[in-house]
């Protein structure tokens, strides 16, 4: 099949940051796989973001703890294929990187080695600095992640919105200037109150990406079967659903059993 060279001009780290400045808000999913990366980079949206929750989407998991290094990579790899336009940034999985700043760049580098995306995403704040040094000075670019820290589920005990108590609201925004300094291209905010999201993203000249954290940031993120209506049983107050598709899909499923059952499918057109 021939196509037309696309005429897309890419998202880099650096655009994302012009758009901050110019009041642009960025837009991002996840996606874990060729098709769906597909068409979440045709459909224009500016980052792609392989997340550990592919733990949850992708593989059942009742956590992202249990996704592997080596599983990320190829999530990754399935991504890179089919995009034009998007920057993809990939979550470094739980035990990746915490153990030492050595063994956090060795995962980075595995990851845009071994897959070809764009940037790394790590979760925490002045506990990873060292981390976060080290895989820059590689020249490879990092998001931080901030707030509900998904990999620190059993430390937090539950999913519930964070920073809501003076002393952790002080931490996030020295966490977040910190992550400015040592070189973070943006930063995402998960599941903070909307005014303390606002406060990050007026003190900071990097790109804020929320998730349950208001409309005062400069991007928003969401994982992508969960905006598809796909997750029916996940219900944060946080998520629009933008098309129903567990009952569409299971309609379309149904038809289908019924079609085979019937003998409605194959007709006539549809045999050699
Ligand atoms: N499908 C999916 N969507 C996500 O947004 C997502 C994942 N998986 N896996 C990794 C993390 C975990 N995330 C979560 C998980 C739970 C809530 C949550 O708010 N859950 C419940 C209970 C909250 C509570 O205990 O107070 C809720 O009712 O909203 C939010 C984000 C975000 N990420
Ligand atoms: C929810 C987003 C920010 C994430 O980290 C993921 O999908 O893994
Ligand atoms: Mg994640």
């Amino acid at each position: 099949m021939s196509k037309a060279k696309k005429e897309y001009k890419r998202v880099t780290v650096k655009s994302l940051v012009d758009m901050k400045t110019s009041g642009e808000k960025i837009s991002m999913l996840t996606a874990y796989d060729y098709t769906m990366a597909k068409i979440v980079d045709g459909a224009g949206v500016d980052v792609i973001l392989v997340g550990d929750s592919a733990s949850n989407v992708m593989a059942g998991h009742e956590t992202t703890l249990p996704i592997t290094l080596d599983q990320m990579i190829y999530h990754a790899s399935s991504v890179i294929r089919a995009i034009d336009r998007a920057l993809v940034v990939v979550d470094l999985p739980f035990g990746s990187y915490q153990s030492d700043p050595k063994e956090a760049l060795r995962s980075a580098i595995r990851i845009m080695k071994e897959s070809g995306a764009h940037s790394v995403k790590l979760e925490g704040g002045k506990e990873i600095k060292e981390s976060i040094k080290r895989i820059l000075n590689a020249g490879i670019p990092v998001m931080g992640h901030l707030g509900l820290t998904p990999q620190s589920i059993y430390k937090f005990g539950t999913y519930t919105v964070r920073a809501k108590e003076e002393e952790e609201a002080e931490q996030l925004i020295k966490d977040a200037k910190m992550l400015e300094r040592t070189g973070c291209f943006a930063i995402v905010l998960e599941k903070i109150p909307a005014s303390l999201a606002k406060q990050v993203a007026d003190s900071v000249s990097i790109p804020i990406i929320g998730i349950g954290a208001g409309p005062y940031v400069d991007g928003q993120v969401l994982v992508l079967h969960d905006m598809l209506g796909m997750t029916h049983e996940f219900n944060p107050r946080f998520l629009r659903r933008y098309l129903n598709l567990y009952e569409d899909m299971t309609n379309a499923m149904k038809q289908y059993v019924s079609d085979v059952k019937s003998l409605d499918f194959p007709n006539e057109s549809e045999q050699y």
